[in-house]
């Protein structure tokens, strides 16, 4: 059931509250209300998905955000190592939360993404052999919409399909796909690689995009895990509801509960009236990277300095609360190519993009029905390169770099030009070792916190940006691209490492991938916001399950870790239930 406004609910606690009704959060909320004696609600700030266009047309993902009514609207603070520029954050508002604004691309990482997980928090749950099993019912892996011929296009028997989320290649080919795919077998530095989704295949190399799309439309959380549970009389989602803070409700056992929760209506963006709701069993954080610090701050669990100052008392002293924040820098290098052999005649001409819009809603067809990218690669840095750092990569099949191939000008710092055709590389860091934060900078909930991804921060993020860019003007370079390639824009076709370096700094933002705000570690550990079984630290009967407890950024789009985080969260909670359900029952088994 959703409900639009806080009058409908009709109980004021449940099992489990569930903060935020993003990627995550609504596949946890799924797998709980399987058990129909569980009750479950969740807490949506943002505005129901239904019918929303642009959310649902795979091609316009783009315009989803950012400065739209189903974006939080966030700006980073001034990027010093971007020469202090500062750019929009985008991230979910809306039912689905970042899983119905995102680009759709769908992989789980490396398997060493996940034994290093495993290995930090000292719990091998997490590593790849445990979590691979949560695949089967994630995944639904259909048949692309035009139903082209996949061979090696995918590797079949990896992938799942009888779970939740569709997940399909691509619809129609773009003119550079053939090209790509020609330059992996010109050049030896860049295999082709025949399954991308990181699932017991080496994740380096290009290949195929996987996306998360039904047939012609957009499939995330709100689509697959909600549509599924929606109508169990146990699960109540409640849109518009901004929670504003978490009261205490006493402790045990040394540990602070926190089992109100606390809400307004977000449509008023006031903070008043509040409502307030209980917790029979716990509370789950799933308001994503920057909403889930931001609420633990909010409601005294954090770092004493970032909260005394705004006179909050200090429940909970963490001070790695909205620290060790992590994302993948992104970089366009932009080429000129033939005239009108790219998509950009198309895409900035509106007659034409609303025909193809009104093509897709007519018929689902036409190019509105495809993802934005057709092909993705990932690579390592060569080991001469390497010698001066240490490697921060999770292991030697890991990739240090992406590159994407869009066949448009895709910029988000500067717009089109008016006239021209553009190919576009872009290079993303994939193994940043920058940190940066989430603070809130007030007692008001709907001010947006500080964040700060400290992108390029360190010599080492410079440097892997510095050798994408190389290693894309090698891939250019290859005969594939003889007759297309006309020139390139701005300076990036440069010998002098200081230009590449200025480049990067004047043209870098996001991936949009933030995680590890509130992250894991192992029990005995006094760092870090959660335990192996996502428990906050210093408290009992509450848990985050979403991307920011992951204590490194997986390198590669991290959707798929979002899900297959929640759905290990489901059985965690599961186990936990059982486990003070035989408690509470311990006494009968007493033999006299
Ligand atoms: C533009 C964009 C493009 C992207 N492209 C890709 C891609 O192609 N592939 C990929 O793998 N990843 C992509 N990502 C990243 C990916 O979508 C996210 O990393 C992932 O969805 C995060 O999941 P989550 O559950 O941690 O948070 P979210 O899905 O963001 O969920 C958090 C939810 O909590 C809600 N919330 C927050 N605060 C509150 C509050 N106070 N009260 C109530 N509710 C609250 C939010 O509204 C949201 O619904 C993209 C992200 C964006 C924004």
């Amino acid at each position: 059931l959703t409900l639009t406004n806080p009058s409908e609910l009709n109980a004021t606690s449940y099992d489990y509250i569930i903060v935020g009704a993003g990627t995550s959060g609504l596949a946890l909320a799924n797998r709980l209300t399987e058990d129909p004696a569980i009750s479950v609600l969740v807490l949506e700030a943002g505005i129901s998905d239904d019918n929303v266009v642009p959310v649902m047309a795979p091609f316009l993902g783009p315009t989803v955000t950012p400065n739209t009514p189903y974006d939080w609207n966030y700006t980073v603070i001034p990027q010093v190592g971007l020469d202090g520029r500062s750019f929009p954050y985008p991230r979910g508002r809306i039912l689905g939360g970042s899983s119905s604004a995102n680009y759709m691309i769908h992989q789980y990482g490396t398997n060493e993404n996940w034994d290093r997980m495993a290995k930090v928090t000292k719990d091998s749950g997490w590593s790849w052999n445990n979590m691979k099993k949560y695949i089967e019912r994630h995944e639904n892996f259909i048949e692309p919409l035009d139903g082209h011929n996949t061979t090696d296009q995918f590797i079949p028997s990896l992938h799942s399909y009888s779970g939740t989320l569709d997940i399909s290649l691509y619809v129609a080919t773009q003119d550079i796909d053939n090209r790509v795919i020609t330059t992996t077998q010109q050049l030896r530095e860049f295999p082709y690689n025949e399954d991308i989704s990181g699932i017991d295949n080496d994740l380096l190399g290009i290949g195929w995009a996987q996306s998360s799309m039904s047939k012609g439309v957009r499939a995330s959380s709100s689509t697959s895990y909600l549509a599924a549970a929606n109508s169990r009389p146990n699960l109540t989602v409640l849109i518009n509801a901004m929670v504003t803070k978490l009261l205490p409700t006493g402790a045990s056992g040394g540990l602070r509960s926190f089992r109100n929760v606390e809400f307004v209506d977000a449509r008023t963006a006031k903070v008043t009236p509040t409502f307030q709701v209980q917790a029979k069993k716990e509370v789950i954080l799933s308001a994503g990277s920057v909403g889930t610090p931001q609420i633990l701050q909010l409601s005294g669990i954090g770092a004493a300095e970032d909260l005394a100052p705004l006179g909050i008392p200090v429940l909970v002293e963490n001070p790695h609360v909205g620290r060790n924040l992590q994302d993948h820098p992104l970089l366009p290098n932009i080429f000129t190519v033939h005239e009108n052999t790219s998509m950009d005649h198309i895409l900035r001409d509106p007659i034409a993009v609303q025909a193809g819009i009104t093509e897709w809603a007519e018929s689902r067809s036409g190019f509105i029905t495809n993802n934005v990218i057709n092909n993705l690669g990932f690579q390592r840095l060569h080991p001469t390169v390497l010698e001066a750092f240490t490697d921060p990569s999770a292991g030697p099949h890991t990739p240090h770099f992406e590159i994407i191939f869009a066949n448009y000008w895709l910029d988000p710092v500067t717009p089109i030009p008016a006239t021209g055709s553009y190919f576009t590389i872009l290079t993303a860091v994939l193994t940043p070792t920058s940190r940066g934060t989430v603070k809130i900078r007030s007692t008001n909930p709907f001010d947006a916190p500080l964040i700060n991804p400290n992108m390029l921060g360190t010599a080492f993020d410079a440097h892997v940006m510095r050798e994408a860019i190389k290693a894309i003007k090698r891939f250019a370079s290859a005969p594939a691209w003889d007759d297309y390639i006309t020139g390139v824009v701005g300076k990036f076709w440069s010998h002098s490492d200081a230009t590449l370096d200025a480049h990067a700094r004047q043209h870098t933002t996001t991936v949009f991938h933030p995680t590890s705000s509130a992250s894991m570690t192992s029990h005995a550990s006094t760092e870090g916001v959660v335990n192996p079984d996502l428990t906050v630290k210093g408290t009992e009967g509450l848990r985050i399950v979403d991307l920011s407890v992951v204590p490194f950024i997986p390198s590669c789009h991290p959707q798929g870790t979002a899900y297959l985080v929640a759905e290990r969260a489901a059985d965690l909670l599961k186990l936990h239930h059982r486990m003070n359900y035989i408690d509470d029952l311990a006494p009968q088994f007493v033999i006299a």
